[in-house]
């Protein structure tokens, strides 16, 4: 079984308006209200792929409610750990005739000790042959190592963990050797502090994060592709043609796509494959791709030795 863990998640509230004007009144052409997060978004496209998971996290109030009443529509399994503060709304808007995409995400619910507890707590059925996926931004009250406090526990029970946040909060676990994590470049320029001139760099300071204990690591490029890097060899897979609709969430779709293949075939480069084909179909969609956008993009797509 997969489980994903989102520590935070979120209403997205999706605007779509022709251009976005700071300090004015504007008015939304069209908006729509997704049951979002990183991990929730990790859940979605893996029942897309028929694989079973289990979405973990605090959920709290009203916005809470409208969270879990906007993600059953979707028929996920979930265990949610229930807090007394706000689900958080995040705004993201489209304004298509400028093409930007900007995005105003909510810090998130504070959470007390015993909240904290509760969910540790559920945990426990956890175990080996599981692969627990925690995706996202902690809590505006938790520290960065809340994430290395679970990555100890889930591998002390003898599962495997995926990693998708950033900064120290990522670096703490590489010595726990997670199965894969996936920063975009820029996030990987961040947490070296450097700038890339080149995909040579990119792959050489993806290898640092492997020295540091990842098993695998994936690089995304948004619409340059993404990159594979293993000790001795690097693979790219380019970003086919096609229209971008909103890209929240295709780095998330990449990750489902990867760990949702290794689960069942252990090998990377397929896994590879399909992370792209996901992380593309959900650019290319509204919402999170679905099956048959995924199996349509997979074909646009090939992976190259570099
Ligand atoms: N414009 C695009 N055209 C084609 N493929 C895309 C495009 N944007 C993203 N993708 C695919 O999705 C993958 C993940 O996208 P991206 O690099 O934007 O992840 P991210 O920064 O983690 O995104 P997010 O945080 O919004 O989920 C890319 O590596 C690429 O394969
Ligand atoms: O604030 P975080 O946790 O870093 O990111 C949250 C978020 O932007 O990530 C998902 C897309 O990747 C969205 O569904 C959600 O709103």
């Amino acid at each position: 079984m997969i489980y994903t863990i989102t520590v935070n998640p979120s209403i997205d509230y999706v605007l779509q308006l022709k251009n976005l004007n700071t300090g004015e009144v504007n008015r939304t052409a069209k908006d729509v209200k997704l049951p979002g997060g990183k991990g929730i978004n990790v859940s979605r496209i893996l029942k897309e792929l028929e694989v079973d998971s289990t979405a973990l996290g605090f959920v709290g109030g009203a916005t809470g409610s409208m969270f879990e009443a906007l993600l059953s529509q979707h028929d996920l399994k979930t265990a949610f750990t229930k807090v007394a503060e706000d689900t958080r709304i995040n705004v993201k808007i489209n304004a298509t005739e400028q093409n930007k995409e900007t995005e105003i995400n909510g810090a998130g619910p504070n959470i007390t000790d015993t909240e904290r507890q509760s969910f540790m707590d559920n945990l426990n059925g956890i175990g080996a042959g599981d692969i627990v996926i925690m995706a996202g931004s902690l809590c505006k009250n938790l520290d960065s190592k809340f994430y290395l406090d679970i990555a100890e526990t889930i591998q002390k029970q003898g599962a495997d963990f995926v990693i998708d946040t950033t900064g120290q909060a990522l670096l703490d676990t590489l010595p726990l050797h997670p199965l894969v994590v996936k920063p975009n470049h820029h996030e990987l320029a961040d947490l070296f502090n450097v700038t890339f001139k080149n995909e040579q760099e990119i792959i050489t300071y993806a290898r640092k994060l492997l020295d540091q204990g990842a098993k695998h690591v994936l690089v995304s490029m948004a619409g340059d592709g993404a990159l594979l890097v293993t000790k001795d060899k690097a693979y790219k897979a380019n970003a086919p043609k096609g229209t971008v609709v909103n890209s929240v969430g295709a780095g998330d779709s990449m990750i489902a796509g990867f760990a949702g293949t290794f689960m069942e075939t252990k090998d990377p480069i397929e896994s590879f494959h399909m992370g792209a084909a996901c992380g593309s179909a959900t650019a290319f969609s509204q919402d999170i791709a679905i099956k048959e956008k995924i199996d349509k993009v997979y074909q646009d797509i090939s992976i190259t030795e570099l």
